[in-house]
C-alpha cells in the first residue's frame, strides 16, 4: 500500500501514538534548546557591537551560559526521542514476532522463512531510523527553522525573501525525489529479504549443496540478490545525493546572497552586528531545514521498509475459534492431564494445563475420532476423502498406506494445524470446533518425521514442552526412549549443547530425543509419524516395547511404513488415496486385504496366517 508524504507522516504519528507524553516532554526540551540557540545570535550581535566600547564580559558570560544550557536541553530532548524510537520498534517487533508465530499453516508454505525473519530484523531497523532519528530531526529542525524564520523576518524581511527563494527551490527538488526514494528503499529491503531467504535455504541444506558441489551456483544465485540490493541501494544513494546537494546548494547560495547583499548594505543603514546576526539566523534556518529534508528522506526510506512490516502484519493467522461450553472441565477447566488420562501423576507446565478434559458424558468416548473427514490443501485437489476412524483412550492404533496417501495430513488435522472442509474431528467425543486449539493440543504430543531439535542443550530439548520438569521424570523418558547411552557418551551429558537442528546427533538419536520429549508430557494422545524410520533393528525393537507400554497408559496413533513396527497394533487402518480402504489387526488384514498383503509382501512380513 503506497502512501504519499502526508500518509507517511500519519503512519509515523500512528506508530508513535503510545509515546505522546515522551514526545511532549522532548518537544519542550527541544523548544527550550532552540530558544536558547536562537538567542545566541542576538547576544553575539551585542558582543560585536559592544566590542568597540570594550564592555564584552557580561554578554560573553551570557553567551557561554546559553551555549551550555542549549547543549544540555538539546541532548535531553534528543535522548527522549531516540528512546521513543527504540520503544516504537520494540512494540513493532513484539507484534511481528507474535504474529509470525501464529500464522495460518498455509502461509508458511507461501512465504520464505528467511524473508519473514528479515522483516523482523532488517526492515524494523530501517523503520527505527525513521521513527527515532528522522522524528528527532523533523521536530527539532522544524521548530528551530520556525523560530529563525520569525526572527529573520523581524531583522530583515528583504534578506529573508532571498533565503526563502533558494530554500524553496531546494524544497521543490526534494519533494520530487521522495517517491523515488521510497520505491528504491522498498526494492532494497525486498532484495535484502531475498538474500536472507536464500541464505537460510542453503544453510538449511548444506550437505546437499556440498555433495552436489553447488556452492558456486548457490553463491551466484545469492549474488544476484546481492546485486539487486546493490542496484536499488545505489539508486537510493543517487537520489539522496541529488537531494543533499540541492539542500547544500540552498545553504551555500543563501549564505552567499546574504553576504553579498547584506555586505553591500553595511556602512549604510545596517550595522555589522546586524549582518552577523542575520547570517547566524540564516544558518539557524538553513541547517535545520536541511536536516528536515534529510528526515523526510529517511521517513520515505522507512516507509519502504514499513510497507513490508505491514504486509507481514496483515498475513492471516490461525482462524478465530469457538470455545466450548464452560463446564469446569472444558477448555478453560482446571482438570489436569493426569485426570484426563488416568496417568499416575499430572505432568506438564501451566501453559499446557488447559486440556479438553472429559465430561461425565464423554469419559468413555474415544480419545480421537475422525468422522467422514474431507480435506484439501488446495481447492479441487482432495487429500482426505471421507476418512472415519477412532483411537480409543488406551491401545495402539496404526495408520499404514502408500506414500502420499494422506497419513501425515491426518496427523496435521488431529493437531488442528488445519481444519477439515467437511466432517468432524472429535477429541474425547467433543467436536473440535467446540474446543480451543490450545485445549486440543494440550492433550496430544506429536513426533513428526522432521524430529525437530532446537539449538540448546539436550536437557532443553527434552524438556521443551515442560521446562520445569522434574529430573526424575526426565530420567524416566531417557530410559524409555533408550537414550541412556547417548547421555553417557555426550560431553557434559544432559548439559551438552546440540548443534543447529541437532546436527551433532544421528538421525536415530534425533528421533529418540523427539520421542522422549513427547513422552515427558504424558499426553492423552500420542501421535508418532514414522517413529522407526531412522532406527536400527535393536532400537526398533526397543521402541516397539515402549509403544506397547505407552499404549497401556494413553491413546497411541502410529504412522508406519515398516509394518514390523505396527504388526502388534490393536487395530490397523489402511489409507489409500485419502480413503480408509481396510481395517483390522495385522493378521485380519493379511487375510482380507489384498492391498495390505501387497504391502506386507513387499516387506516379506507375511505371517504364518498368510
Ligand atoms: N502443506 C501442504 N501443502 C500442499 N499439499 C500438501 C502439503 N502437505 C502434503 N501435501 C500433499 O498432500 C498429499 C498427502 O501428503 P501426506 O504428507 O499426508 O502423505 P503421507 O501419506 O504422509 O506420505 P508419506 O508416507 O510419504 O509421508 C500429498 O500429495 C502431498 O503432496
Amino acid at each position: 500500500m503506497r502512501r504519499g508524504g502526508r500518509g507517511a507522516v500519519a503512519t509515523m504519528a500512528g506508530l508513535t501514538a503510545g509515546h505522546r507524553p515522551a514526545i511532549a516532554v522532548a518537544t519542550v526540551f527541544t523548544l527550550a534548546g532552540s530558544a536558547m540557540g536562537l538567542a545566541q545570535p542576538l547576544v553575539a550581535r551585542n558582543i560585536v557591537d559592544a566590542a568597540r566600547h570594550g564592555r564584552v564580559l557580561v554578554p560573553l558570560l551570557v553567551l557561554m551560559g546559553l551555549f551550555v544550557a542549549e547543549a544540555v536541553t538539546s541532548a535531553a530532548g534528543r535522548f527522549l526521542l531516540e528512546r521513543m524510537g527504540e520503544g516504537v520498534i520494540r512494540t513493532l517487533r513484539h507484534g511481528l514476532v507474535s504474529r509470525l508465530l501464529r500464522l495460518d499453516m498455509r502461509e508458511y508454505g507461501r512465504h520464505r522463512t528467511g524473508d519473514l525473519i528479515s522483516r523482523v530484523t532488517t526492515d524494523t531497523t530501517v523503520v527505527r531510523e525513521a521513527a527515532a532519528q528522522a522524528l528527532v530531526d523533523l521536530v527539532s529542525g522544524a521548530l528551530v527553522s520556525l523560530g529563525a524564520l520569525l526572527l529573520m523576518a523581524w531583522l530583515d524581511p528583504l534578506l529573508l525573501l532571498l533565503v526563502a527563494a533558494t530554500v524553496g527551490a531546494a524544497a521543490l527538488v526534494v519533494t520530487t525525489l521522495l517517491s523515488g526514494i521510497r520505491a528504491a528503499s522498498e526494492r532494497t529491503q525486498r532484495a535484502v529479504g531475498d538474500i536472507s531467504a536464500d541464505l537460510e535455504r542453503v544453510l538449511g541444506a548444506l550437505p546437499m549443496v556440498r555433495v552436489h558441489c553447488a556452492e558456486d551456483r548457490e553463491a551466484a544465485r545469492i549474488g544476484t540478490r546481492i546485486d539487486a540490493a546493490y542496484t536499488a541501494g545505489v539508486h537510493t544513494a543517487k537520489l539522496a545525493a541529488v537531494m543533499s546537494s540541492a539542500v547544500q546548494l540552498a545553504v551555500h547560495g543563501s549564505f552567499l546572497l546574504v553576504l553579498v547583499i547584506g555586505g553591500m548594505r553595511v556602512g549604510g543603514a545596517d550595522s555589522l552586528g546586524e549582518l552577523v546576526a542575520f547570517l547566524l539566523y540564516a544558518s539557524y534556518l538553513v541547517v535545520p531545514l536541511s536536516s528536515v529534508f534529510h528526515a523526510v528522506g529517511l521517513i520515505q526510506r522507512g516507509m519502504g521498509a514499513y510497507e513490508r512490516v505491514e504486509e507481514a502484519m496483515g498475513l492471516p493467522v490461525e482462524p478465530a475459534e469457538g470455545v466450548g461450553p464452560v463446564d469446569g472441565t472444558g477448555p478453560t477447566g482446571a482438570s489436569g492431564r493426569a485426570g484426563a488420562t488416568g496417568l499416575a501423576e499430572p505432568a506438564g507446565p501451566a501453559d499446557r494445563a488447559e486440556p479438553a478434559g472429559p465430561t461425565d458424558t464423554t469419559r468413555h468416548a474415544d480419545a480421537l475420532t475422525f468422522r467422514d473427514v474431507h480435506f484439501a490443501y488446495h481447492p479441487g485437489r482432495p487429500v482426505l476423502r471421507g476418512v472415519s476412524l477412532s483411537v480409543p483412550r488406551r491401545g495402539q492404533i496404526a495408520l499404514v498406506g502408500c506414500s502420499g496417501a494422506g497419513k501425515t495430513t491426518l496427523f496435521s488435522l488431529a493437531a488442528r494445524f488445519y481444519e477439515p472442509q467437511t466432517g468432524t474431528v472429535l477429541f474425547d467425543g467433543r467436536p473440535a470446533p467446540e474446543l480451543t486449539r490450545r485445549a486440543c493440543r494440550s492433550r496430544i504430543a506429536l513426533v513428526d518425521q522432521n524430529t525437530h531439535i532446537v539449538h540448546g542443550t539436550l536437557w532443553d530439548n527434552l524438556t521443551y514442552a515442560d521446562p520445569g520438569a522434574d529430573p526424575s521424570e526426565v530420567q524416566r523418558v531417557i530410559q524409555q526412549a533408550n537414550l541412556t547411552d547417548l547421555v553417557d557418551r555426550l560431553p557434559g551429558g544432559l548439559s551438552c549443547t546440540l548443534g543447529e537442528r541437532g546436527s551433532t546427533l544421528s538421525g536415530g538419536e534425533r528421533q529418540r530425543v523427539a520421542l522422549a520429549r513427547a513422552l515427558l508430557t504424558r499426553p492423552a494422545l500420542l501421535l508418532l509419524d514414522e517413529p522407526t524410520s531412522h532406527l536400527d533393528a535393536l532400537n526398533e525393537a526397543a521402541l516397539t516395547r515402549v509403544m506397547h507400554d505407552t499404549a497401556r497408559q494413553c491413546a497411541l496413533l502410529v504412522i508406519a511404513h515398516r509394518l514390523s513396527t505396527v504388526q502388534n497394533a490393536d487395530r490397523i487402518y489402511l489409507l489409500d488415496s485419502g480413503r480408509i480402504t481396510a481395517t483390522g489387526t495385522h493378521e485380519e488384514l493379511l487375510h482380507h486385504s489384498p492391498a495390505y498383503r501387497e504391502l506386507a509382501d513387499a516387506q516379506t512380513l507375511r505371517g504364518p496366517a498368510a
